[in-house]
């Protein structure tokens, strides 16, 4: 543990975000996570709509003044960074988004919005920039007459090239991906998620990688972390999270990730009971009103994240029996299962 926090590339310290509603109090988004994310690692962040995925990204990105906690970037507090760390951060954290669409000016060129980086930065001009930005098209798989084009002329999949070009073009060392192929069709994601994997590879990125849709999060991730009601609930490394899955809320998710090849029709997951409302959240577990284990002790006492095995943190004081009750399961096994 104290090893990860030295070695991270990007990591929180009870972070929070909370929106104040004008009348009704705070509604708690992110409620005091720390995490590590480490260099080259993909790190995917799942749970159901709602739970705070993105806010964690967005405040990650300081797009998001934090309500409280701190950010670390390679050891340096980065929270409340001055304009210039702010800029110069620009170039090491970059995000892609769902649908690249809205960001993309309308009356650009494709050309024109991968020059932008470029030329913000004051990183080349003229002939160099026009190099540059042919290199930077190629990197990612488009052809040389989409630079001429207009993003209305683009299908989903190649506006998500441009958005993954442009989010490259000052060499970063951290993308937050947010939902990056849930708007694309089926045939293209794959196309998407590999280019990801690729550039990964290529450049030592490191990915925090929103997603509602485990079975692409299982095929990218190093490690899962489950959030619930912005809290992490559980976090391992992938192959432990599916196969050794110790919070009941995990359970509830990832059991129900259909067995098929990644890239197929997906199936949707459906958790019975009401999701309680992160405003003014009570004490206690906030998994506890829809809990399969519940008990009296968990309806009044706050979980914390404890490392129960190594790398294996849950939030859960029942986790035993979890494993206990789930042991043998064909999910676990990766044997297909069905669901209501
Ligand atoms: N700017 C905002 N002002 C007030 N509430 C917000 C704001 N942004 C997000 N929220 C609320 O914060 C909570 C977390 O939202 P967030 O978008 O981070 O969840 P999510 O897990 O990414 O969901 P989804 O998968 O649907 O994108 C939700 O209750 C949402 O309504």
């Amino acid at each position: 543990m104290e090893n990860n926090k030295k070695n991270a590339l990007l990591r929180t310290e009870n972070l929070k975000e909370y929106f104040k509603i004008s009348g009704k109090g705070y509604l708690h988004a992110v409620d005091n996570i720390s995490l590590e994310i480490m260099p080259n690692e993909t790190l995917g962040l799942v749970g159901e709509s709602g739970c705070g995925k993105s806010t964690v990204g967005n405040t990650l990105m300081r797009l998001l003044k934090p309500t409280n906690g701190k950010i670390f970037y390679k050891g340096e507090d980065i929270t409340n960074p001055s304009k210039k760390k702010k800029l110069e951060l620009t170039k090491k954290m970059q995000m892609v988004f769902q649908d690249p669409y809205s960001s993309l000016n309308p009356r650009k060129t494709i050309r024109s919005i991968l020059s932008e980086p470029f030329l913000i930065n004051k990183a080349a001009s003229g002939i160099e920039l026009e190099e540059k930005v042919n290199a930077l098209a190629k990197r990612v798989g488009l052809e040389e007459y989409v630079l001429g084009q207009f993003p209305h002329e683009l299908d989903g999949g190649k506006r998500q090239m441009v958005g993954i070009a442009r989010a490259l073009a000052m060499n970063p060392e951290f993308i937050v991906c947010d939902e990056p192929v849930s708007a694309l069709d089926v045939s293209v994601q794959a196309t998407i998620i590999n280019l990801l994997i690729d550039m990964q590879k290529e450049m030592k990125l490191s990915y925090l990688f929103i997603s509602h849709d485990l079975s692409v999060v299982r095929h990218i991730s190093d490690r899962v972390a489950v959030m619930y009601l912005g809290q992490i609930v559980e976090i391992a490394k992938t192959d432990t999270i599916f196969s050794n899955t110790l919070h009941p809320y995990s359970v509830a998710l990832l059991s129900a990730v259909p067995k098929i090849q990644f890239g197929q029709e997906e199936e949707r997951i459906v958790l019975t009971g009401d999701v309680p409302s992160p405003m003014n959240p009570k004490p206690g577990c906030r998994f506890a009103p829809r809990c399969w284990m519940a008990c009296e002790e968990c309806k009044n006492k706050d979980q914390h994240l404890a490392e129960v095995e190594d790398g294996h943190y849950v939030a859960c004081m029942r986790w035993r029996e979890v494993r206990e009750k789930t042991a043998g399961q064909a999910w676990k096994k990766g044997i297909e299962v069905e669901h209501e």
